[in-house]
C-alpha cells in the first residue's frame, strides 16, 4: 500500500504543483491518476520513487517512510514506464531490459536470461533481442520498456503516459496487454493519463484530478459514472455532453442499445443469464 499524507510540492520557480494531497493506493491494484495537462500527476508519481521530493507532507510504502529510504535503492526496486519508452538508443534491447537488474549486482548471465523472459511476458520475439531501439516500432519500444519496468521484478510498477505517443490501434492493444500482465503478474501499478476512456479500462481506482493535483473525485469507475461529485467531473467523464448516454432503441430484431450520437452500442442481455 501506498499512502500520501497532506503531500505539498511546490518547485524552485514558485510554481505550486501540488497542495495538500492525500490519498492510499491498495497495493495490488491499479490506481490511475487522470486530469489535464499541468494537473500535477507526473509530480506525484514521481514523489513516490523520490526522482521528486516532497516540499511537506509524507509518502509511505507499506508503512514505511520514502524519505528515510535511499533514494537511489528505492529507485532502483520500483518499476518505472515512461511516454517515449526512454530506451537507451546505444544499447541493444536486451541490454536496455536488463541494466536495473545489473545494478542491482545481479550476475551478467542471470539479467539477460530473465530479459529474454521478459520478452515473452511483454508479448514480443525474443529474435528483437539484438536489435536497437531505433529498429523497433513504438508499439514494440513501449512493451521493452514495460518489459525493462518489470526487470527488477518490483512490487510497485508506475507508467507514466506509458501509451500516449502510439496509435489509436496499438494503444488498443497495449491496453489489453497491460490489463493481461496485472492479471498475472499482480503488481500495485499507478498508471497516469489524460484520457480518461483509457483511465476507465485499467483502474480499479481512478482518481480525478484538477489544478494542484487537487482531487475532483476518488473511486471506482463504476461508482464515478453512477455518482459524479461535481458538474466538473460529469463534464470530464463525458457525462455532460451525452458521450456516455445509452438509450434503448426498438428495432424489427429486438430492443438494441443506442450511444448519444445514435450509433450501436450493444444489445441488452439479463444481467443474471450465464
Ligand atoms: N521541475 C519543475 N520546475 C518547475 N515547475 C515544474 C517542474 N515540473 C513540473 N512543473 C510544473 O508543475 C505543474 C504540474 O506538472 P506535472 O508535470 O506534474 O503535470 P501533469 O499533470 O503530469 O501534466 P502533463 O499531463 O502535461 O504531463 C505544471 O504547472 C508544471 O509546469
Amino acid at each position: 500500500m501506498i499512502e500520501f499524507r497532506s503531500v505539498s510540492k511546490v518547485f524552485a520557480d514558485g510554481t505550486a504543483a501540488v497542495a495538500d494531497f492525500s490519498l492510499v493506493i491498495p497495493a495490488r491494484k491499479t490506481t490511475v491518476l487522470v486530469g489535464s495537462s499541468g494537473s500535477g500527476k507526473t509530480t506525484l508519481l514521481r514523489m513516490i520513487n523520490r526522482m521528486v521530493d516532497p516540499s511537506s507532507g509524507v509518502i509511505e510504502i507499506d508503512g514505511e517512510d520514502v524519505q528515510k529510504r535511499d533514494a537511489v535503492k528505492l529507485r532502483r526496486s520500483i518499476g518505472y514506464v515512461m511516454q517515449n519508452s526512454g530506451l537507451l538508443p546505444h544499447l541493444k534491447v536486451i541490454d536496455n531490459i536488463a541494466t536495473v537488474p545489473l545494478l542491482n549486482g545481479v550476475s551478467r548471465k542471470q539479467a539477460r536470461a530473465r530479459a529474454l523472459d521478459l520478452l515473452d511476458t511483454v508479448g514480443l520475439q525474443r529474435t528483437l533481442a539484438d536489435r536497437y531501439p531505433s529498429q523497433l516500432s513504438g508499439g514494440q519500444q513501449q512493451r521493452v520498456g514495460v518489459a525493462r519496468g518489470l526487470a527488477a521484478d518490483p512490487n510497485i510498477l508506475l507508467m507514466d503516459e506509458p501509451f500516449g505517443a502510439v496509435d489509436p490501434i496499438v494503444r488498443a492493444e497495449l491496453q489489453q496487454e497491460t490489463i493481461r500482465l496485472q492479471r498475472d503478474l499482480d503488481k500495485t501499478v499507478v498508471f497516469v493519463t489524460h484520457d480518461i476512456d483509457e483511465a476507465f479500462l485499467l483502474g480499479d481506482q481512478v482518481v480525478i484530478l484538477e489544478r494542484g493535483a487537487s482531487i475532483a473525485q476518488v473511486g471506482s469507475p463504476t461508482e464515478i459514472i453512477e455518482n459524479p461529485a461535481s458538474e466538473f467531473v460529469a463534464d470530464f467523464v463525458g457525462l455532460e455532453h451525452g458521450k456516455r448516454a445509452l438509450s434503448i432503441r426498438q428495432t424489427a430484431h429486438g430492443p438494441i442499445l443506442v450511444d448519444g450520437a445514435g450509433r450501436a452500442a450493444g444489445v441488452l442481455v439479463d444481467g443474471g443469464a450465464p
